[in-house]
């Protein structure tokens, strides 16, 4: 890293004493001043001395001082990356390497006063109020403050005004933010959540909002689409779960493309990226996007996410049926189990996040299966597989890779020939569920996800085919996704990463396809083929010949569809990979958080 030069360093008071403070960029920086710390050394290590001034008790006070000598010593604060440039990987500065740190968000100036003898106010000291962010457990972050004193008037501004103007040159910090708060989403307590935890935040920053409460479901995505006027913003806030996010994901892609002259709705169109960032304030029933982009489903982190202007990179892949966009998607899409539920706890809306509980078990004991034919081109080896030990974590070496759209160039121009030689792979059957993963989709109740190893913007799709097994097998499978067994190691569970899928309901097969079948087959052909005749019949009441798709929580009353990420646009310059960016880093690796000395500065 690069290392930046002080911007300003002085002796300031502290709560804790007097202390060298040193400001580098945005990064502020204090520890016990070296003049303090030589005093209390000097007494721990000279016994006689203190032998000297208090006599007999000369023994106890040597215990206590060594004690006094290992807190004084003792580095209270980490020295560690200071990322708060995306782009920027971090490192330290000397002045770090003892004492307290932290990443600035603010810092503002009071004066105390005491009254006089002679009743009249005068000034005893000015205080300047820095705020900075630290990390807590559990990927969480918090907003803290440190106080410094200071008797003289022109180091105090002089100390403000280094700050503002530090600050004022990250030019990757949103300054504006364009904000929509769903108040009915998950416990109903969105507004409540912005108002207390996220807008004194944001204050403090010097950040202002624009806030618009929604009246109605799609008020974010239309106005978004049409009337916001996005020049004014550095970025757009959604406060709410996942239906929250992509409803104002679906309104900025589609602005972005109005804006540009692209054409969604054209399956051969280049889809422009977005330019603004998306911040996620989690107040939804799941908010799964939010917690597997940055680790905890935790309001005051993401706010402070946003605050240091970090930036997430995701894909975004777009769903078509009979060569017609339906939306996008960016985290899962379900078919079958997830599917059923979600259509299901739609009903239950009422219930609050519980109904999610609720619709699981009704839809597991319904233990419905579907017919339907999978059929994907597989990613390269190089984007690794679902079974990996390695996760995607923050600064993933896979999603960065620089010729990570060169690649997906190559990839589609592969794709396309793939598909002209036949090269996608088939696979029927009868499935409780077809998941198809972007993300991880980690979530509080399942903290590993639906794929653990999946990347968040590496252009791949994580496919798990959950063929049709006993309801206890299935409990087996489900419940592993709670625990650190391997949800995939099961005969009846078959998953791949890839760049395309489709998939087609036995319903909605050709007659050609399904002659194609009885040829091939003998009797059980023949069986499935009336089979099928069979629940195409209102009057039999068997299972249902079809389900729908959960896509990233909003139901796609379609069976049919065709699903492309990255680079999958049949015009080969045509790459999407990467279409959208979050305010957040990705989850950072567990060792940052173990470290007892890297876990609070940023
Ligand atoms: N004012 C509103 N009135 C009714 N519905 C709204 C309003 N604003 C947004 N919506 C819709 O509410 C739906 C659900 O919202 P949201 O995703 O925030 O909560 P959730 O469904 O409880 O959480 P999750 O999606 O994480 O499970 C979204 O599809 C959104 O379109």
């Amino acid at each position: 890293m690069e290392t930046q030069p002080r911007a300003l360093c002085s002796q300031l008071t502290s709560q804790h004493g007097l202390c060298d403070v040193t400001l580098t960029g945005a990064f502020l920086s204090w520890k016990e001043a070296e003049t303090c710390r030589r005093r209390a050394a000097g007494h721990a290590y000279d016994p006689r001395k203190a032998a000297k001034l208090i006599g007999s008790l000369s023994k106890s006070l040597c215990v206590n001082n060594r004690r006094m000598l290992y807190f004084s010593r003792r580095p209270m604060r980490a020295p560690v990356r200071d990322r708060s440039r995306p782009g920027d990987r971090g490192g330290t500065t000397p002045a770090q390497t003892r004492g307290n740190s932290g990443v600035l968000l603010g810092a503002q100036l009071n004066v105390t006063s005491m009254p006089s003898q002679h009743n009249c106010i005068t000034f005893s000291a000015l205080l300047t109020a820095v705020s900075y962010v630290e990390r807590g457990r559990k990927h969480r972050w918090q907003c803290s403050e440190v106080t410094f004193r200071c008797t003289e008037s022109r180091l105090c501004l002089q100390w403000l005004q280094a700050i503002k103007e530090q600050l004022a040159l990250l030019t990757t910090r949103p300054k504006r933010l364009l904000v929509y708060i769903n108040p009915y989403g998950g416990k109903q307590r969105g507004k409540r959540i912005y108002e207390q935890k996220v807008a004194p935040i944001f204050c403090r920053a010097s950040i202002s909002t624009d806030v618009i409460v929604t009246e109605r479901a799609n008020h974010a995505r239309d106005h978004l689409k049409t009337e916001a006027d996005l020049q004014k913003y550095d970025g757009i806030v959604c406060v709410g779960g996942d239906g929250m996010f992509s409803e104002v994901m679906h309104g900025l892609i589609s602005r972005t493309q109005r804006d540009t002259g692209a054409d969604q709705n054209c399956s051969g169109e280049t889809l422009v990226e977005c330019s603004l960032r998306v911040g996620i304030i989690p107040a939804g029933s799941t908010d799964c996007v939010c917690y597997a982009t940055v680790g905890s489903n935790d309001p005051v982190t993401s706010a402070l996410h946003i605050v240091v202007g970090d930036s997430q990179p995701m894909d975004v892949c777009s769903i078509r049926a009979d060569d017609t966009f339906l939306r996008y998607s960016v985290s899962l899409l379900g078919y079958g189990f997830y599917g059923d539920m979600l259509t299901d706890s739609e009903r239950k809306r009422w219930m609050g996040p519980a109904r999610y509980d609720l619709s699981g078990v009704k839809t597991f004991l319904s233990h419905r299966y579907y017919e339907g034919t999978v059929s994907f081109l597989l990613a390269d080896s190089n984007v690794g597989t679902p079974r990996d030990k390695l996760q995607c974590r923050s600064g993933c070496n896979i999603c960065q890779q620089p010729s990570a759209d060169k690649r997906l160039c190559g990839k589609e121009d592969h794709a396309l020939d793939g598909e002209a030689k036949g090269a996608w792979q088939v696979i029927r059957g009868k499935f409780l569920a077809i998941n198809a993963a972007c993300m991880s989709c980690a979530c509080p109740r399942s903290p590993k996800g639906l794929s653990p190893s999946a990347h968040l913007a590496n252009g791949t799709v994580d496919l798990i085919l959950v063929h049709k097994c006993s309801r206890l097998d299935f409990f087996r499978h489900l419940l592993r996704h709670t625990n650190k067994d391997d949800q995939f190691d099961h005969p009846f569970v078959e998953v791949y990463r890839v760049r395309q899928f489709r998939f087609t309901p036995r319903c909605q097969e050709t007659a050609s396809e399904l002659e194609l079948e009885l040829r091939e087959g003998d009797g059980v052909g023949r069986a499935r083929f009336f089979s099928q005749i069979c629940r195409k019949h209102p009057a039999c009441g068997c299972m249902p010949t079809h389900s729908c798709w959960n896509c990233d929580g909003e139901i796609l009353p379609h069976a049919g569809i065709e699903v492309r990420y990255g680079a999958a646009h049949r015009d080969r310059s045509r790459v999407h990979c990467q279409l959208i960016k979050l305010f957040a880093r990705g989850i950072e690796e567990q060792t940052v958080f173990d470290d007892p000395y890297t876990l609070c500065a940023i």
